[in-house]
C-alpha cells in the first residue's frame, strides 16, 4: 500500500501521456508553449507501463489517462489494453476534450477503457470557440454522442468563467440531465499559464445559479474525490462541484501524477517533481520505486489556492496541460 507523509493512502495515479493539445483553452494553454517536450524525451507506452505495474502492485486501483489532449497520442488504445489486461478490475478512465472521440471511442472501449470525463464549457458555438480558441463545439458534441453510443461511462467537466460562460450553468446541467450524465462544475484554478484576464466563479456563485431554478440538497464527497455532490430535489439528478479553493478535499488526497516525460508530481498546485525517466529507460524499477517513496514522503498537505481574491503568491505556476489536471 502507498502511504504519503501525511498518512493518506494513495491509490489513484493520473498519467499524462502528452502535454500537447489541439485546443488552446484560455484557462489552461492560451498560447502554444515556447517549446514542446521533444518527442524523443517522451516515455514510450511500454516504459510508462513498467512504472504503472509497480504502482498497481503497490495498491493503485484507479488510473486516469490525461494530457494535454491524450487522444493525440497515437495508438492510445494499445496503452489502455496493456493496463486493462494486467488488472481488468482497475478503474480505468480518461479525461479528454472530446474532439477526437468520434474516431476512437469504439477502439478505446474495446481495449478496456471504462469511463470518460469530457470537458464541455459551452453549448454555444461562438463561446466554445472563444474559450478553446478553435471552432470545436459540433465535433465535441459528436464525440459525446459517440461515447454514449459505444457504452462508455461519461461525466462532463465545466469550468464556469465570469462574463464568458457563466450564463450557461443551467443549460449545461440540463443537457447532461437529459442524457443521464453527471456534470461537475469546476472552480477555475488560477495559474500563470492562463489568460490573466480570466475570473472564475466561486463554488457558492455556481450553486446560486442552480438554485435560481432548482432546490438542491448536499450529499457530500464521494470517497476521496475532489467533487462534492448535490442532488436536485425536483427530479433526483445528481451533480458535483469541484472547489479546490476550500482545502477539505486535500485532507483525503489519494493521488499522484506521472507525466509523459517521466516526472512524478506530488501535487497539482506545486512545481516540485522528481524524474523516474532514467531508471525506467534502463528497466530499473527498483530505483523508480525509491523515487516514488520519496515523492510520497514529500507530498504537500494541501494546495495554496486562496478562498479570497487571489494574490500573486496564490497563483500556481504549474501548467495544467503538463500535469493533466
Ligand atoms: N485541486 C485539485 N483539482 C483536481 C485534482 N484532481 C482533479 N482535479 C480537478 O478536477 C477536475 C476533474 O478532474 P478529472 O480529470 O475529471 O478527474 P476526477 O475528478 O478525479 O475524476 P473521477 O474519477 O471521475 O472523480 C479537473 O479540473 C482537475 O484539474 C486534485 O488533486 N486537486
Ligand atoms: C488539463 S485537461 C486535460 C484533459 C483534456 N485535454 C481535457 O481538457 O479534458 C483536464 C481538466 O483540467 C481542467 N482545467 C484545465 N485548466 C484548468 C484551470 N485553470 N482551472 C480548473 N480546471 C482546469 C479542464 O477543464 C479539464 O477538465
Ligand atoms: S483544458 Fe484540455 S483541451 Fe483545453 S487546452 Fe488544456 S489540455 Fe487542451
Ligand atoms: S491540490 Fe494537491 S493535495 Fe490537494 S487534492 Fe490536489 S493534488 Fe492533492
Amino acid at each position: 500500500m502507498l502511504i504519503d507523509g501525511h498518512g493518506r493512502t494513495v491509490n489513484y495515479l493520473r498519467v499524462s501521456v502528452t502535454e500537447r493539445c489541439n485546443f488552446r483553452c484560455q484557462y489552461c494553454m492560451p498560447e502554444k508553449p515556447f517549446s514542446w517536450v521533444p518527442k524523443e524525451n517522451l516515455l514510450s507506452f511500454e516504459e510508462l507501463f513498467l512504472f504503472i505495474k509497480v504502482a498497481m502492485d503497490e495498491g493503485v486501483d484507479k488510473i486516469r489517462i490525461t494530457g494535454g489532449e491524450p487522444l493525440l497520442r497515437e495508438d492510445l488504445d494499445s496503452f489502455v489494453k496493456m493496463i486493462h489486461d494486467y488488472k481488468p478490475d482497475i478503474d480505468l478512465a480518461l479525461t479528454t476534450n472530446g474532439y477526437l472521440l468520434p474516431q476512437v471511442a469504439q477502439k478505446l472501449k474495446d481495449a478496456g477503457l471504462k469511463r470518460l470525463n469530457i470537458s464541455l464549457d459551452s453549448l454555444k458555438p461562438e463561446v466554445a470557440h472563444k474559450i478553446a480558441q478553435k471552432d470545436v463545439l459540433s465535433q465535441v458534441l459528436k464525440g459525446i454522442d459517440k461515447a454514449l453510443e459505444v457504452g462508455l461511462g461519461i461525466k462532463i467537466n465545466m469550468v464556469p468563467l465570469k462574463g464568458i460562460n457563466d450564463e450557461e450553468i443551467l443549460d449545461i446541467m440540463e443537457y447532461c440531465m437529459e442524457r443521464n450524465i453527471k456534470v461537475r462544475f469546476i472552480e477555475y484554478m488560477e495559474n500563470r499559464h492562463a489568460n490573466i484576464e480570466l475570473r472564475g466563479m466561486h463554488g457558492k456563485e455556481i450553486l446560486s445559479r442552480v438554485k435560481e431554478k432548482y432546490t438542491i440538497r448536499a450529499l457530500g464527497r464521494e470517497g476521496a474525490s475532489p467533487s462534492f455532490n448535490y442532488i436536485i430535489e425536483e427530479n433526483g439528478y445528481e451533480f458535483g462541484l469541484i472547489d479546490p479553493h476550500k482545502h477539505d478535499f486535500c485532507e483525503s488526497c489519494n493521488r499522484i501524477r506521472l507525466t509523459a516525460e517521466g516526472f512524478l508530481i506530488p501535487c497539482l498546485y506545486f512545481d516540485e517533481a522528481m524524474s523516474i525517466a532514467e531508471h525506467i529507460k534502463k528497466g530499473d524499477v527498483e530505483s523508480a520505486s525509491h523515487v516514488l517513496a520519496q515523492v510520497l514522503k514529500d507530498k504537500p498537505k494541501e494546495n495554496r489556492w486562496s478562498e479570497e481574491n487571489p494574490n500573486e503568491e496564490d497563483i500556481s505556476s504549474r501548467a495544467f496541460y503538463e500535469t493533466g489536471g
